[in-house]
């Protein structure tokens, strides 16, 4: 060990996992990096990890050695029916990872099909203030993330298959990336000693076989009629969505071997469909903390009223003339990062900090803890959108202070969608309305519960629901 990142002692067969919350573990590491530095050795059962919990430790893996440091995370449960040769997130830093890496890009977050898709969703984002509006009419609460969801499910489900997904169906949906998100993100033994993982002895595997089959069932529903639509003649409807660029592809080896087939089609949507419950994960953080400071609720009510008018729904031109609402959307972010740790892997040895790196290392950048770093930030726990008014701090993956998306070869590439989608949802959401928490939820009046899910994506535990009212 000598020549390893400081740590805390690992005791045999367990490691440090006694000293891991299992319903926390971002928590509990940025505890044991206060004792034992920014960049700490951990034994995970039996495998050995390094956690950076500071921007410069961060930079070192996420950066300065990513070539040799960005293998693909192979969590067990990710490998529920064959899933994991095909996920975007599991595949080594190789030409198959890139090439769906660019798919995505091409068919939901890179620059042009951003522009193409600008008017679905302000559509969606008209849709959810709709729902707002229906709620606050009936005098019922709404219940945040879900209804985020949808309007982010909706934008998604036009950009891939130019249509939108049955109500019923985004329901279910719902609760299964619920569901996907929490069973992946528990430990599994399978993973923390790799050597018993085909015994699945916890079930994960058996049980995210089911999600996955479920998800694939709607996407496979999906493509078979395009396939019918498509063999009957019919024009394509929407220019090029994703799907008809993956069904173009069909059959054709591409580099490295690799052959593009119904298998890849299907993991490829099911991931970003996943991907994309962070969106309505950060827009439900950023309505908690806004209910929970008021004077922060008003200045941005005061900012868009005063920007977009009280007669005109808020529009993505908008939002670069919002200058508080993306402090806002920084500043939850920063607080809540609905992915708290960035994941890698050494493919080779690597020195950093004067310390050695073994290859075969799980390494993790923990964003939760570097967000709410009290050598970074000032007042770290208090929610405090200002603080980025006066800032150039973004979170595009230079600055790792604010790495709420990653950095790197793996950055999120979902980072351009959710910066235009995540403060559009929440600007319509406040925008005329006024909001109160449910006073149901509101555990003996102490205020709401922010306590975390940990999962793939960290929501909230008790999901917000508060009562809107029109202005
Ligand atoms: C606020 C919203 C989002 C946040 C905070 C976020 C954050 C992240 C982070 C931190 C990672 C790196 C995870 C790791 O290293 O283990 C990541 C990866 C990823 N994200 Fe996002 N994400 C968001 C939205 C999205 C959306 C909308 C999509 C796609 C529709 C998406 C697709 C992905 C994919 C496919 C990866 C894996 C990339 C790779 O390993 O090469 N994300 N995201």
């Amino acid at each position: 060990r000598r020549r390893l990142p400081p740590g805390p002692t690992p005791l045999p067969v367990v490691g440090n996992l006694l000293d891991i919350d299992r319903d926390a573990p971002h928590r509990s590491l940025a505890r044991l990096a206060r004792r034992h530095g920014p960049l700490m050795s951990v034994r995970l059962g039996a495998v050995h990890a390094v956690v950076a919990t500071s921007p410069d430790a961060a930079r070192e893996l996420l950066q300065r050695n990513n070539a040799s440091l960005a293998a693909g995370r192979g969590l067990d449960a990710w490998r529920a029916m064959g899933h994991d040769a095909h996920s975007v997130i599991a595949l080594p830093p190789r030409a198959k990872w890139h090439a769906l890496r660019r798919l995505a890009a091409a068919g939901l977050a890179g620059p042009r099909r951003l522009a193409e898709q600008r008017a679905v969703r302000e559509e969606k984002a008209r849709d959810l203030a709709r729902h707002v509006a229906a709620k606050s009419e009936e005098g019922a609460p709404v219940h945040v993330a879900r209804a985020a969801f949808a309007a982010v499910v909706g934008a998604l489900s036009q950009a891939m298959f130019s249509e939108d997904m049955d109500p019923a169906l985004v329901d279910e949906l719902t609760d299964v990336a619920i569901e996907a998100s929490v069973l992946s993100g528990a430990p599994n033994v399978s993973d923390l000693y790799p050597a018993l993982a085909a015994a699945d002895l916890q079930g994960v595997r058996r049980r995210a076989g089911r999600l996955v089959a479920w998800l694939y069932g709607l996407i496979d529903g999906q493509i078979e009629r395009r396939r019918r639509s498509r063999a009957a003649g019919e024009a394509r409807r929407n220019s090029n969505d994703l799907l008809d660029m993956m069904l173009d592809m069909e059959g054709e080896e591409q580099e490295e071997g690799w052959v593009m087939n119904q298998d890849v089609m299907r993991a490829l949507l099911m991931e970003l469909i996943l991907a994309s419950a962070s969106l309505s994960a950060a827009t439900e953080w950023a309505m908690a903390e806004l209910l929970q400071n008021q004077d922060a609720m008003k200045r941005l009510q005061d900012e868009i009223a005063t920007v977009v008018g009280t007669n005109k729904q808020m529009e993505e031109a908008d939002l670069n003339r919002l200058p508080y609402l993306q402090a806002v959307v920084n500043e939850t972010l920063r607080l809540h990062p609905p992915v708290p740790f960035a994941t890698g892997l050494a493919e080779a040895t690597v020195e950093v900090q004067g310390y050695n790196i073994p290859k075969g290392t799980a390494t993790f950048v923990n964003i939760w803890a570097i967000g709410r770093d009290g050598e970074v930030w000032d007042e770290p726990e208090k929610f405090m959108p200002e603080r980025f008014l006066q800032s150039e701090i973004s979170f595009f993956g230079t600055d790792f202070e604010l790495i709420p998306f990653s950095a790197g070869r793996r950055i999120c590439p979902g980072l351009s969608l959710a910066a235009k989608i995540v403060p559009l949802l929440l600007g319509s959401m406040v925008h005329r309305f006024q909001w109160t928490p449910l006073p149901e939820d509101q555990d003996g009046g102490d205020g709401i519960d922010m306590t975390e899910q940990f999962g793939l994506v960290m929501a909230m535990a008790v999901p917000l629901r508060a009562v809107a009212k029109k202005i």
